[in-house]
Parts: C-alpha cells; sequence; structure tokens
C-alpha cells in the first residue's frame, strides 16, 4: 500500500457535539477507498476534513492529524485553496457554475495559473473533459450553460472540473445519488477509469455501489471507524459483529 492520505485520531465537532470519535485511516493512492455505514454516522464529516471543507462550517472543529503526503494539511502554512485543488472534491448534487461548459472548467485551472495562453487552456479543458468521459457529448457545444445538460452529464462535469486542477486525491460525497441507473453506471465505469491516476475516496449510501468500485472499505458507525480493510474481505468476512449486521442489512 502506498498511503497518500494518513488520518490519526480524528475528533469532529459540531459546537458540543461530537459527530466523529477518534478516527485513524490510511488512504491508498492507487486504489479507491469507500466509506460506508448507516445515515448520520458521519461519513460525510470525516471525508470533509480531509480537504478541511469543514473549515467552512463555522461550529465545526477538528483535532487530530490529517496529512497528505506527510505533509500536515490543518497547519496554519497550508494554502487551503491549494489543499482543494490537491484534495478536489465532487458533490451529493451536481453544483455546475451557472457558467458554459467550457467556463466550468477553465475556471480552475485560469485562478491557479496552470496555462500559459488560450490554446494551452483550451487543451486542459479537453483534456479534462476527455478524462472524465463527457467529451463526445459535449465538444460542439462548449458555449452552452453547464446547467442545461443533464444530470449525470453534470456530475461528470463536476468531475472534469476537478480533474482540471490536476488534483492527487478526489473525494465524492454520494456522487451517485441524485442520478439514475444509468447515469450511476457511467459514474462508476469512469471511477474504474480514474483509479491508479487519482486516489479516490467515495461516500456511499449504496453497499452495491461500494463493493462495484472501491477495493478498501472503512465501515464507520455513530462516529466511530468500526472496521477498514479490504473490499473483498468486508464484504464476505467482517471481523466485527456490527459490521456483518449492518452488510447483512440488520440495521441502516
Ligand atoms: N453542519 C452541521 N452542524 C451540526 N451538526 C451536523 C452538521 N453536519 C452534520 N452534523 C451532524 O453530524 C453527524 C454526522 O453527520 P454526517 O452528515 O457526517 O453523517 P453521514 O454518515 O454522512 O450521514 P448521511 O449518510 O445521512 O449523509 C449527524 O449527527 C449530523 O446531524
Amino acid at each position: 500500500m502506498t498511503i497518500k492520505m494518513s488520518a490519526k485520531n480524528v475528533n469532529v465537532f459540531y459546537g458540543t457535539k461530537q459527530a466523529i470519535t477518534d478516527v485513524s485511516i490510511d488512504v491508498d493512492q492507487d486504489e479507491v477507498t469507500a466509506f460506508i455505514g448507516p445515515s448520520g454516522c458521519g461519513k460525510s464529516t470525516f471525508l470533509r476534513t480531509l480537504n478541511r471543507m469543514n473549515d467552512t462550517v463555522a461550529s465545526a472543529k477538528v483535532t487530530g492529524d490529517i496529512r497528505l503526503d506527510g505533509e500536515d494539511i490543518y497547519a496554519p502554512s497550508m494554502d487551503v485553496v491549494q489543499l482543494r485543488a490537491r484534495v478536489g472534491m465532487v458533490f451529493q448534487k451536481p453544483n455546475p457554475f451557472p457558467k458554459s461548459i467550457f467556463e466550468n472548467v477553465a475556471y480552475g485551472p485560469r485562478i491557479h495559473g496552470l496555462a500559459a495562453n488560450k490554446t494551452d487552456l483550451a487543451e486542459v479543458v479537453e483534456k479534462s473533459l476527455k478524462r472524465a468521459g463527457l467529451w463526445e457529448e459535449v465538444k460542439d457545444r462548449l458555449s452552452e450553460s453547464g446547467t442545461a445538460l443533464s444530470g449525470g452529464q453534470q456530475q461528470r462535469l463536476c468531475i472534469a472540473r476537478a480533474i482540471a486542477v490536476d488534483p492527487e486525491v478526489i473525494l465524492m460525497d454520494e456522487p451517485c445519488s441524485a442520478l439514475d441507473p444509468i447515469a450511476t453506471a457511467r459514474i462508476e465505469e469512469l471511477i474504474h477509469e480514474l483509479k491508479g491516476r487519482y486516489a479516490i475516496v467515495i461516500v456511499t449510501h449504496n453497499m452495491q455501489q461500494a463493493a462495484r468500485v472501491s477495493q478498501r472499505t472503512a465501515f464507520f458507525h455513530l462516529g466511530t471507524l468500526v472496521e477498514y480493510g479490504n473490499t473483498s474481505d468486508i464484504f464476505t468476512n467482517p471481523r466485527q459483529e456490527r459490521t456483518k449486521d449492518y452488510i447483512t442489512g440488520r440495521y441502516g
């Protein structure tokens, strides 16, 4: 295992309420990691600690140690804008900007100074849309609004937008929950294609999806990490009773 991100003894509080208790986990560079668990167990909260999205919630407080390639992402010297480019995020509901398809993808590389000129920028946009599996569908209408695309296309546009700034890690928070089965299958295929190039962490409610897309699975319950291991072991031979109860549908 090549560790890309490492979290140690992480706690998250919303005001006085503790949402995550003492979670330690390593995220593999080359594999897809799934976070599963019943509603409210803290999957999204923990995911958001990995690129400091919790900073945007006034009541949220994070303690513990989280590292990206060994670098403390909560260090005062860490540039959070830069961090969120390195650790990109795709949300539950596709959220393209109300701008053209081209601009949705070009925005990040432009503000991060990743393209020297217009030609360069157009290349980055094309490469990102290709990598997100959307290019063929949109290449003739790049100036149309991103919000006019179908839900599944919008989600792939959001993935292209994350890819455009050349991230190292992509966090996906239930990326298919607003999509139909065909659009969902397309995103799952895409996750397979992106694996290896980016470390990927996906939160999902859907255990079949976790089993299909991930190689590592973390099971959360009541704000704690109950079990973390190879996806095949978690689903066929869990060590913890609570994991077994969850995957056999006894609760959740
Ligand atoms: N902004 C917030 N302010 C206060 N409490 C919050 C906030 N966000 C989440 N929580 C609480 O933290 C706990 C964990 O929530 P979180 O959304 O991380 O769980 P989850 O496992 O992702 O759930 P779901 O699958 O339903 O999205 C819950 O009790 C939730 O009510």
